[in-house]
């Protein structure tokens, strides 16, 4: 069985790609970093480490590359063959996939009527649904009928902490042993792909929430808390009190709101939840804070991990969710020069001041009294 995976990177050989070699795929890696589609090809092979006392290695085989920006061609050849198409590229980068993947579906249907699914494994609500929206929009009136029914795109919930690397071996990626895969059955076409690891669900949206409005909004105060706070690891700013009262404050925020929400049983999610911030100390994983607090715009957008739950819990309790607000407003102030995304928000906030930007960027509007919060907050912290 053939699997195409889109993005070589951190989680994309470090998760995905491992599932599916346990599973017994061979799989393709579509990437545009040619180091990386280099060496893949060279070796055939990578190498997982476990970020647990064992150091436990596992030899993942049955691998190459195609870099889809100079080979397009054998990329869309890839697709038009696969078994099972997966992505793990970026939110923002989805859309600069969906050609590839349009043109891969289309010669697939020249040849046969064989159904395929696609997989977006993002840290967002609606991946898959977004790279098929994209997909479609290169589809001529027939082909959206043919491929309605033909292929489907299930959204998915991943999550397992894979930071950046920095080892000799540039293919061996160190991973922390917890995994989690859910996807939404409903959207599978023809029979569900038999990946080990993969929990198929009926309704992905509890998953996804309670995963990205725990795992990522506490990994978020980690992350910008931390750098406010000049730490340069998540490790290291569990450590710090401060800093931890505030993660598990907005966890604890996340958390009521879910409770409310789904119906979660609250001893069971305080206990996920333990167990989640509990993954944040792991000294065997060295996570930068400006890895974890990448992309802020997309961070503080409005139905991410800081901003989606701070509404939510002030619409369900009429209360303000003091620790999301403090997230919120580091969040604001995290001027990392390196990340594109961060000198955006600092330019917009000098130009053209900080009510107007969190409005651009939150979509909360400027005299709501939690934009007033917000703004109280960054205030307080502003040095
Ligand atoms: N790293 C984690 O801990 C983790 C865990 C769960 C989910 N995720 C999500 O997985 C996705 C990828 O994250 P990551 O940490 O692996 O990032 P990463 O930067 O390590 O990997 C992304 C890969 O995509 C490649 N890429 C960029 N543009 C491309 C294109 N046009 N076509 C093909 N490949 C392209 C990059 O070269 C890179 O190898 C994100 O949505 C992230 O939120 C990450
Ligand atoms: O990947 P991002 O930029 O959406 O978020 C950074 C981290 O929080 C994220 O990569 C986590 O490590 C991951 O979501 C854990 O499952």
């Amino acid at each position: 069985m053939l699997a195409v995976h889109f993005g070589a990177g951190n989680i994309g050989r470090g998760f995905i790609g491992n599932l599916l070699y346990q599973s017994g795929y061979e799989t393709v890696f579509v990437d545009v970093n040619e180091e990386l589609v280099s060496l893949l090809n060279e070796r055939k092979q990578y190498t997982v480490v476990l970020a647990d006392e064992s150091q436990q290695e596992q030899i993942i085989k049955n691998v190459s590359a195609v870099n889809s920006s100079t080979d397009a061609e054998k990329a869309v050849e890839m697709v038009a063959k696969a078994d099972l198409v997966t992505a793990a590229v970026g939110p923002n980068i989805l859309p600069f996939i969906a050609g590839t993947i349009a043109e891969g579906l289309k010669k697939r249907t020249a040849a046969s009527d064989a159904p395929l699914n696609i997989i977006a494994c993002e840290n967002m609500i609606g991946g898959s649904t977004l790279l098929k929206e994209k997909v479609f929009e290169k589809l001529n009136e027939e082909e959206k009928q043919q491929f309605e029914t033909r292929f489907g795109f299930p959204d998915a919930a991943v999550d397992r902490i894979v930071p950046n690397q920095s080892n000799e071996d540039k293919l061996m990626v160190k991973v922390e042993p917890f995994y989690e895969w859910a996807v939404d059955q409903t959207k599978i076409v023809g029979t569900k792909p038999d990946v080990e690891g993969i929990t198929y669900v009926d309704d992905l949206k509890p998953y996804i929430e309670r995963k990205l409005f725990t795992v990522n909004t506490g990994h978020a105060a980690a992350a910008y808390l931390g750098y406010y706070g000049g730490v340069p690891t998540i490790d290291q700013a569990m450590k710090n009190p401060e800093i931890k009262e505030v993660i598990e404050g907005a966890v604890k925020e996340t958390g009521n709101m879910l409770i409310s929400k789904y119906g979660f049983e609250r001893e069971a999610h305080e206990a996920y939840a333990a167990k989640i911030v509990n993954r944040f100390t792991n000294p065997y994983i060295s996570d930068e804070v400006t890895r974890v607090g990448r992309s802020p715009i997309r961070k503080l957008g409005p139905n991410d991990r800081l901003v989606s739950p701070a509404k939510q819990y002030h619409e369900l309790t009429g209360d303000m969710p003091a620790s999301l607000i403090k997230v919120i407003a580091a969040a604001l102030l995290y001027d990392y020069k390196e990340d594109p995304e961060a000198v955006n928000v600092q330019e917009t906030i000098a130009s053209n001041g900080l009510e107007q930007a969190i409005e651009q960027f939150t979509e909360i509007p400027a005299a709501s009294e939690l934009s007033k919060a917000i703004v109280s907050q960054y205030e307080n912290m502003k040095k």
